[in-house]
């Protein structure tokens, strides 16, 4: 087998395997004009889609610089290896309409006036031969139907073609328009069991093969549908329904002596990857890829300019003979190639071959002159232009080696560059990575302190607001207590002051008679004996208890018909005052919240005399602690108007005052935090002291 043309290895193998080399160096100095030069084969790359939608990863694109000519394999993550074709289809891209006019119909043309045209679908099993030799499954027509359909119809349609379909399967050749029983011209049938018939190579042709003619494009293509179906096929590990067979459709237009020979390979596969066991499928296998293989020694042949081509090898070369001798004759490869990563090795196979396929050229006279029997010079001009063929494509490659090595060596100093760009990333990453760690840690430590700070300031303020609050508390304590000071003197000195009214009041009663006395006496002793009045202080004082200090509500107060209001927080002199103060008798209405009211009345101490009355008229609050008042020796006030028993009736008076002052002390106490008490204070001891006069003036 040839060796495949891979850029390491083209340029030795071209100069090992050219035997020519003897006769170039006897070669006739005249170098054959490049335009005298014709390459027969003309090899077109199609690449089938994915085989399932797994795989996107394809290893075949164009090469980006080289129009649309160079197939670009990629080998491995940095390697590729370029192949360059005279064209490439791919079928996700281009659907089979398409690739037929950009590649095959103008061959096709060609052969309505006369031209020979050899259409091959060569490549690996499953790539996608049959599918555009024939057509896919959703109906669309491949490059038989609509060569038929060119040929006979159209502009310059022939009008009348005839078409025989033959099939190589194992070494042999079987006519697949014929059948053992119907067809005379049929030579037996093969040992698949079915009705085709076994025919002989004459020449470079079938003998004997069916063929049918006609002049209508569809009814043909009914024809050759029905016999695609006979094909042989199998299926496999590589392709479900393999055609096991070479089928070739030989299409004669008699009237222009024009040929067009389609010929569907059977796929290039070896016997493992087939998955064939058993000796006789394995020579099976065998035998199909005799038929590749023969091709490629020919292609490798003449490509090589060998003096021998083996045409003869295999059934399927010797009915290809005509196509690479006749002069008049092209071929069109069509290499068929999957883009999975899988099948990379069966491709590369492929494209080196449709490569070496390239190489094929042919001296404008040569075979003419061959066919004539040829003389020596004749053979030397052939030999002349396919050595300088052959030097084209080796100096074509050499240039595309050193394009290459010079690509490698830009890839490999880009590779370098952005490695040592990584390497700069990445120790940048890890300095970021620590001054980030660093920075985060300057943060923390900040918001510590700063906590921290703010912590302390908090406490300080706070010790600061309780330091204010124990002197606020402090300051109020003091004043309360200079507050309780002032009153107890108050009171004192209002003690002594009743003291020495009373003692007035007992002098004036000493020197007046009882009579004088008895009024006022008679009123009090009344009301503190009275068992209604200790109901009625306990009544107001559960009244007064709560009432509420600091409300404003004033307390009404009657005086003779006079309606007048004052403030509830009463002090102690106001109730003296009141206390001191004359009113009609038996005229007095309490305002509603009353605690405790006690009448002094002087009656007429003499004929005609001013009738005094005392009036005390007090409004207590009373807050917790309640003031503990003393009754004993109270009841014995109901003689209060008795002249024999005075020290009794002294101390029960006095106890009384008492019980009066505490009352009344706890509410100025009281009545001190309402805040208007001073004014009132004020306001009342400006009473008192008339009013005292007024009991002074009455005591005397
Ligand atoms: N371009 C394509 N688009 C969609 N499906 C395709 C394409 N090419 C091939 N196939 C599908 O892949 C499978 C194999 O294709 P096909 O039979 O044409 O391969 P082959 O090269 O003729 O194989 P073998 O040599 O074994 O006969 C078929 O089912 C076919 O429909």
């Amino acid at each position: 087998m040839a060796p495949t043309p891979s850029p390491s290895t083209r340029s030795q193998f071209t100069i090992i395997k050219t035997p020519q080399t003897k006769q170039r160096l006897n070669f006739n100095s005249k170098t054959p004009n490049p335009d005298q030069t014709d390459h027969p084969i003309e090899v077109i790359g199609r690449i089938r889609n994915h085989t399932t939608e797994k795989s996107p990863n394809s290893i075949l694109q164009l090469n980006p610089d080289n129009n649309d000519q160079t197939l670009r394999v990629r080998t491995d993550a940095t390697g590729y290896r370029d192949f360059t074709l005279d064209g490439v289809s791919f079928s996700e891209e281009e659907s089979v309409e398409s690739f037929y006019k950009r590649f095959v119909e103008e061959r096709v043309k060609g052969v309505k006036v006369g031209d020979k045209c050899t259409v091959v679908m060569y490549g690996p099993t499953g790539a996608g031969k049959s599918h555009t030799m024939f057509g896919g499954k959703k109906k669309e027509c491949g490059i038989v139907y609509r060569s038929l359909r060119d040929v006979l119809g159209g502009d310059g349609g022939v009008g009348f073609v005839q078409v025989s379909v033959v099939e190589v399967y194992n070494e042999e050749i079987y006519d697949l328009l014929s059948t053992c029983g119907s067809s005379s011209l049929g030579f037996g049938c093969h040992k698949g069991g079915s009705n085709k018939a076994r025919l002989e190579v004459m020449g470079k042709k079938a003998k004997n093969a069916t063929f049918i003619s006609g002049t209508e494009a569809g009814k043909i293509s009914k024809e050759i549908a029905k016999v695609e179906k006979r094909r042989i096929v199998k299926s496999t590990l590589c392709n479900e329904r393999s055609s096991r067979s070479h089928c070739i459709i030989i299409l004669d237009v008699p009237t222009v002596g024009g040929r067009l020979i389609l010929v569907d390979m059977a796929g290039s596969e070896n016997i493992d990857q087939a998955g064939q066991t058993g000796f006789e499928a394995k020579m099976q296998t065998a035998k199909i890829n005799q038929g590749n293989i023969a091709l490629k020694r020919v292609v490798e042949s003449i490509a090589n300019g060998d003096s021998h081509v083996p045409f003869r090898d295999s059934k399927l070369t010797m009915l290809l003979q005509d196509s690479f001798e006749d002069d008049k004759s092209k071929i069109l490869m069509i290499l068929c190639a999957s883009p999975d990563p899988k099948e990379m090795h069966k491709t590369l196979c492929t494209l080196e071959y449709g490569a070496k396929a390239k190489c094929i050229v042919r001296g404008s006279h040569t075979l003419s002159k061959d066919k004539n029997g040829g003389d020596e010079s004749s053979s030397a001009v052939i030999l002349g232009t396919r050595i300088a063929a052959m030097d084209e494509f080796i100096s074509k490659l050499q240039s595309e080696k050193k394009q290459q090595e010079k690509e490698r060596n830009d890839a490999t100093k880009q590779l370098k560059k952005k490695e040592e760009e990584v390497a700069a990333l990445r120790s940048l990453l890890l300095r970021k990575e620590a001054c980030a760690t660093n920075e985060e840690e300057a943060i923390e430590e900040k918001v510590n302190e700063k906590t921290q700070s703010l912590k302390a300031e908090l406490e300080k303020k706070l010790e600061e607001c309780r330091r204010m609050a124990e002197e606020f508390v402090e300051m109020e304590r003091r004043r309360m207590e200079e507050r309780m000071v002032q009153q107890q003197e108050e009171v004192e000195m209002m003690r002594r002051r009743l003291e020495e009214i009373e003692v007035e009041f007992r002098r004036s009663r000493g020197g007046g008679g009882n009579d004088e006395t008895s009024g006022f006496a008679k009123r009090l002793g009344s009301l503190y004996s009275d068992d209604d009045m200790v109901k009625s202080m306990d009544l107001d004082m559960g009244k007064s208890m709560d009432f509420d200090m600091g409300d404003p509500e004033p307390v009404k107060q009657v005086w003779g018909g006079a309606v007048s209001y004052q403030p509830s927080s009463n002090t102690i002199s106001r109730d003296l005052s009141n206390v001191l103060q004359p009113k009609p008798q038996e005229n007095i209405m309490y305002a509603d919240r009353v605690c405790l009211s006690t009448v002094f009345e002087e009656e007429e101490v003499e004929e005609d005399e001013e009738k005094v009355i005392v009036e005390d008229k007090s409004i207590c609050s009373i807050t917790t602690p309640k003031p503990s008042l003393k009754f004993e020796g109270l009841g014995k006030e109901n003689c209060f108007n008795s002249t024999t028993n005075d020290k009794e009736s002294a101390s029960s008076r006095k106890l009384r005052i008492e019980n009066i002052f505490t009352l009344c002390g706890n509410q100025r106490e009281l009545s001190q935090h309402t805040g208007n008490d001073e004014k009132v204070l004020q306001a009342k001891n400006d009473q008192v002291l008339p009013t005292t006069n007024k009991a002074e003036a009455l005591a005397v």
